[in-house]
């Protein structure tokens, strides 16, 4: 029987709302304190550097707030790393930005900046936090990852979820086929393995069922699905769309 398959619940697109008009609704806070009464295993935020969405008060007062996991997502600079250590989250996933696009187009580079990112996490594993580094399913970064010594890779699903959104079906076999070979080079090196990125309840099920993947971190699609359906159904479908992939 594989290992229990975590949800986090990202809250990012609720302060993407709020923000459209300024002022303080709908507060991401109190969509993260209703995912975890709906059974979210943590909460992921990032704290983008333009601050599209989540602001510094926000991580702040989600600290303050949640009783599960916070996965703070972040991009790997000094401000950044300020902020984490301030907060030390449960985890710090760090991410690649570019100010310019609509949504994290592609994983880190790791492996052409192994000894800044090396020296980059070590304070941040000091300090308690589960170093986890948003990747490309792709061996030669993985291995990096691993040498730096982060302890979990989140691998991430956008290009198999936009293939199948697009319809090219048989470009989203081939990413399974490589998210699939990619968690277990992952977990054979030791590392705790997670996804994300693009899920939805049609191009979940074969990521849940990977045996290697601990944790799926799903935000955009559900709270597009919470405007229909509430949060608290959207996520308990996911919930059980995941438990049914896993068996
Ligand atoms: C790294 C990642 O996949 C999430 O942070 C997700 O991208 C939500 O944030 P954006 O929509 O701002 O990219
Ligand atoms: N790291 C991926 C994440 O947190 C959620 O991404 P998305 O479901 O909002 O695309």
């Amino acid at each position: 029987m594989a290992e229990h398959l975590r949800l986090g619940v990202n809250i990012d697109h609720v302060a993407t709302v709020r923000n459209a008009r300024g002022g303080g609704v709908p507060d991401p806070v109190r969509a993260a304190k209703l995912a975890e009464a709906s059974g979210a295993d943590g909460i992921t935020a990032h704290l983008r550097e333009d601050r599209r969405h989540i602001s510094d008060a926000d991580i702040e007062n989600l600290m303050a707030a949640l009783t599960v996991p916070l996965n703070f997502e972040m991009a790997a600079t000094d401000e950044m790393q300020a902020i984490a250590l301030r907060h030390k989250p449960h985890a710090v996933c760090l991410v690649p930005e570019r100010r310019e696009e609509r949504t994290t187009e592609g994983g880190l580079e790791v492996a052409r900046e192994e000894n800044k990112l090396a020296h980059f996490i070590a304070p941040l594993a000091e300090a308690g936090c589960r170093v986890s580094i948003f990747i490309a399913a792709d061996c030669r970064q993985i291995e990096a990852a691993a040498r730096i010594g982060a302890q979990v890779v989140e691998l991430h699903t956008g290009a198999y979820c936009d293939a199948f959104a697009e319809g090219r079906m048989d470009d989203a076999a081939a990413e399974v086929a490589r998210l699939t070979d990619m968690a277990a080079f992952a977990h054979d090196l030791g590392l705790e393995v997670h996804a994300g990125h693009g899920l939805t309840y049609d191009t979940v099920p074969p990521i849940a069922a990977l045996p290697q993947v601990v944790e799926l971190n799903i935000g955009h699609f559900l709270i597009g699905e919470a405007i229909f359906l509430g949060l608290e159904p959207a996520i308990a479908r996911m919930r059980e769309i995941m438990d049914t992939a896993r068996g």
